[in-house]
């Protein structure tokens, strides 16, 4: 048996995993957004770890298994979030997250300092973005000095998992490469980088050790396995991004296929052989937590944006779900421009949301809830077209992420990208494929060779059930819609149409 667990931004999910039968047991647990003005997003590390725990335990009865037989476990994590410990191991400063977009001056300050725009393409393989860790260092550098002068050690949200169920500070290429002080196309820390960012601290000792997606973190602390009612010695895997584990949950680890994700952000990504870096630096060129690379792009507003419209009718997810397909195609003229945090891709971290086209005739929650889901769904469409030729040649999307429960939207999906979309059947992907990694991980230590892809294999099939093809006489309509979408990115924002 084998745990993957997945710590997102509104909730840590955990599979329990029987590699002859596949998911056994699953089950979440919500952690809180603590969500300020200029916009702060924080959340405290403690919570994740509670969430896990209970998590872990409903899984655990779910699947009635005896938590003895579980061999490893693998942790993914949303990616970006700053977790500062100190030489004792605690967190100076809640962990700041990716959608944070209260750094976004330290970024631009950031990005200058590094020599423009093409010079971060350069020295990094990425272009910097307000949600990666590098600005939240530098805005902890000066909004709280004494703090930063007692940072020990940097980690991601699942480092600090792994660090907690082990007691080991270490990171992996996957995730380590959206922090913004890591050469993505080397797959290393850049010291250079970082010292501009912290001259004063010193990147030997407080960027964790990297390691490879295979290799264990090390072995599940004994106080930490009686909590959990785990056995002696179990594994914990690398684990990684929960993009890259989501990429790994979804069979996505050859080039060929393209994953999109509903969950509180968006996000669109093709496994690729070599560094994929393009001039518009919209296309965030990480590493795979396997072989190779995930050119990804990432919107900020997604179910975010929609469950801030759905809570403003009070409805319920089934009654939003029903208000989306009772609405026309088009909303009837609304238009959302969803930026409500500001927003990564198209690159706008001070933008405010826009509801564009509102007549006292179309002003109805239906057309508003069926404006937010095409809204943020455009958005995403915005980042299929970013990553050109890779996902150009995909015939099929597999979506992943809470959104991508929903039927409706899974129709909005495949309409507005002209393409059919499919669910696994293990709709936590990134949970999933922590898990896979795990026994991964755990074959390699027993010198089983079975391949990532034959794991994957056995593991990750298709909801056919989910396949939702695009409708012809819908599609044309979309694009004419999305041209709209662009122009007014452009009027109003002055993103290029
Ligand atoms: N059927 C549905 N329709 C629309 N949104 C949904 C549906 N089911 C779940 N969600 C939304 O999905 C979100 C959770 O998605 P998830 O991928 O787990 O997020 P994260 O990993 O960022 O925590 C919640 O905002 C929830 O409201
Ligand atoms: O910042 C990114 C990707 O670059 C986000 O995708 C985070 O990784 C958060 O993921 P979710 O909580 O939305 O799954």
């Amino acid at each position: 048996m084998y745990a993957g667990v997945d710590c997102g931004t509104q909730s840590t999910k955990v599979v329990i995993v029987d590699t002859e039968q596949g998911v056994i047991g699953e089950a979440s647990h919500a952690h809180r957004l603590d969500e300020g003005e200029g916009g702060r997003r924080e959340q405290h590390p403690a919570e994740w770890v509670e969430a896990l725990c209970s998590a872990f335990e409903d899984a655990v009865a779910q699947a009635k298994i005896d938590p003895r037989s579980i061999r490893a476990i693998g942790v993914s994590g949303q990616q970006h979030g700053m977790v500062a410990l100190d030489a004792q191991g605690v967190p100076l400063y809640p962990a700041k997250l990716w959608c944070d977009t209260e750094t976004a001056l330290h970024n631009e300050a950031l990005i200058e300092k590094l020599g423009g725009h093409q010079a971060c393409l350069d020295t990094l393989g990425l272009m910097l973005q307000t949600g990666y860790t590098a600005s939240k260092v530098a805005w902890l550098r000066d909004m709280h000095p004494d703090l930063y002068r007692r940072i020990d050690t940097l980690l991601l949200p699942h480092d600090y998992l792994n660090y907690w169920l082990t007691g080991e500070r270490v990171a992996e290429r996957g995730d380590a490469s959206g922090t913004g002080y890591f050469d993505t196309r080397a797959r290393t820390w850049h010291h250079g980088v970082f010292r501009t960012i912290a001259p004063d601290l010193d990147p030997e000792r407080v960027l964790p050790r990297l390691i490879d997606s295979r290799e264990p973190v090390g072995r599940v602390l004994p106080e930490v396995a009686r909590q959990l009612g785990l056995g002696e010695d179990v594994l914990v895997a690398s684990g990684g991004g929960d993009n890259m584990m989501a990429a790994i949950g979804t069979g996505n680890i050859a080039p060929g296929l393209v994953t999109m994700s509903l969950g509180t952000s968006g996000t669109v990504y093709a496994h690729a052989d070599h560094p994929v870096i393009e001039d518009s630096g919209l296309v965030a060129n990480f590493c795979a937590s396997s072989d190779g690379w995930l050119p990804l792009v990432c919107t900020m507003n997604v179910t975010s944006a929609t469950t801030r419209v759905r809570e403003l009718f009070g409805f319920d997810i089934a009654t939003f779900g029903e208000q989306v397909a009772a609405a026309p195609v088009g909303a009837d003229g609304v238009m959302v421009l969803p930026f409500f945090n500001g927003e990564r891709v198209p690159a706008l971290p001070h933008a405010t949301a826009s509801f564009v086209g509102l007549t006292s005739r179309n002003t109805t929650p239906t057309n508003l809830c069926r404006a937010v889901v095409e809204g943020t769904t455009f958005g995403l469409r915005y980042g299929l077209d970013s990553l050109g030729p890779l996902a150009a040649r995909a015939s099929q999307v597999r979506l992943v992420g809470g959104g991508a429960k929903s039927p409706v939207w899974r129709q909005v999906v495949a309409d507005v990208m002209g393409v059919e979309v499919i669910c696994p059947n293990v709709t936590e992907a990134a949970a999933l494929g922590a898990a896979i990694q795990a026994v991964w991980c755990d074959d390699h230590i027993r010198g089983k060779g079975r391949t990532l892809a034959e794991l994957c294999d056995a593991l990750v099939s298709l909801d056919r059930e989910t396949l939702t093809r695009p409708h012809a006489e819908t599609v044309p309509r979309y694009q004419e819609l999305y041209r709209t979408y662009r122009q007014a990115l452009a009027e109003r924002y002055g993103v290029p149409a």
